[in-house]
């Protein structure tokens, strides 16, 4: 296992795209192999690199790492952006999964079978349950936990970034989250991701859903 970080999952954003979020806003290098045919995600089963028969599969510190969320703490806890003790990390947790769970609806969103009801109810849910959360959070603030920069920012930058591409305007209720995308997106990592070119990944197009559904044999919509 080389000391480089390698990450093994599709030419796209999907479960992978927090984790190129985080590493980029820490400057950590990272390889990429791309899972574009069911043979190679055979040999990954085969090899016994995929514990729960699922990417994304994170290689670090000469582990073989599975599940998104212990992949993104750990990163998180070894760069020092995870709070300085149980009870910011608890509440850094806390925000973290309530916006995975916000950005997953995103993730299923190209194989949902009714796309507009489902960007619908995205919609009504950001709006109503999770970014007042945030917005409030951010009244004052600069960061949402302890006055420095956590896991829980760098998803919140990614996850309203997305709301916006598929929602134009839903923002425009949120000024303090409005204010901290700005003071973020001046970091210069972040600055250099968003331009064209870098590690981060468009928007899923049919090639991206096709790649995936042919990779674990998906025949129909998913609900
Ligand atoms: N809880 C896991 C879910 C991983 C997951 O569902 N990965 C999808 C690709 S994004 C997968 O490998 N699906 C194949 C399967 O579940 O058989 C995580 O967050 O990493």
């Amino acid at each position: 296992m080389s000391g480089k970080v390698i990450l093994h999952y599709f030419n796209g954003r999907g479960r992978m795209e927090s984790i190129r979020w985080l590493l980029t806003i820490l400057e950590v290098e990272f390889d990429e192999h791309y899972l574009t045919s069911r043979d190679q995600y055979l040999k990954l089963l085969n090899d016994g690199s995929l514990l729960f028969q699922q990417v994304p599969l994170v290689e670090i510190d000469g582990m073989k790492l599975v599940q998104t969320k212990p992949i993104l703490y750990y990163i998180a806890e070894k760069y020092n952006l995870h709070g300085k003790d149980i009870k910011e990390r608890v509440t850094i947790n806390m925000y973290s999964e309530g916006l995975m769970d916000l950005m997953e609806m995103f993730i299923t969103l190209p194989f949902a079978a009714d796309p507009k009801s489902k960007l619908d109810s995205i919609q009504s849910k950001a709006n109503e349950r999770y970014l007042p959360v945030f917005e409030k959070a951010l009244t004052g603030p600069l960061y949402l936990v302890g006055g420095k920069l956590s896991l829980a920012d760098v998803l919140l930058l990614e996850c309203t970034l997305m709301l916006e591409e598929k929602l134009p305007g839903i923002m425009k209720e949120f000024p303090s989250l409005k204010s901290f995308q700005g003071r973020m997106i001046n970091i210069p990592a972040i600055s250099r991701f968003l331009q064209p070119g870098s590690k981060r990944k468009p928007q899923p197009d049919e090639g991206y859903v096709k790649t995936i559904m042919e990779v674990f044999n998906i025949t129909r919509p998913l609900p």
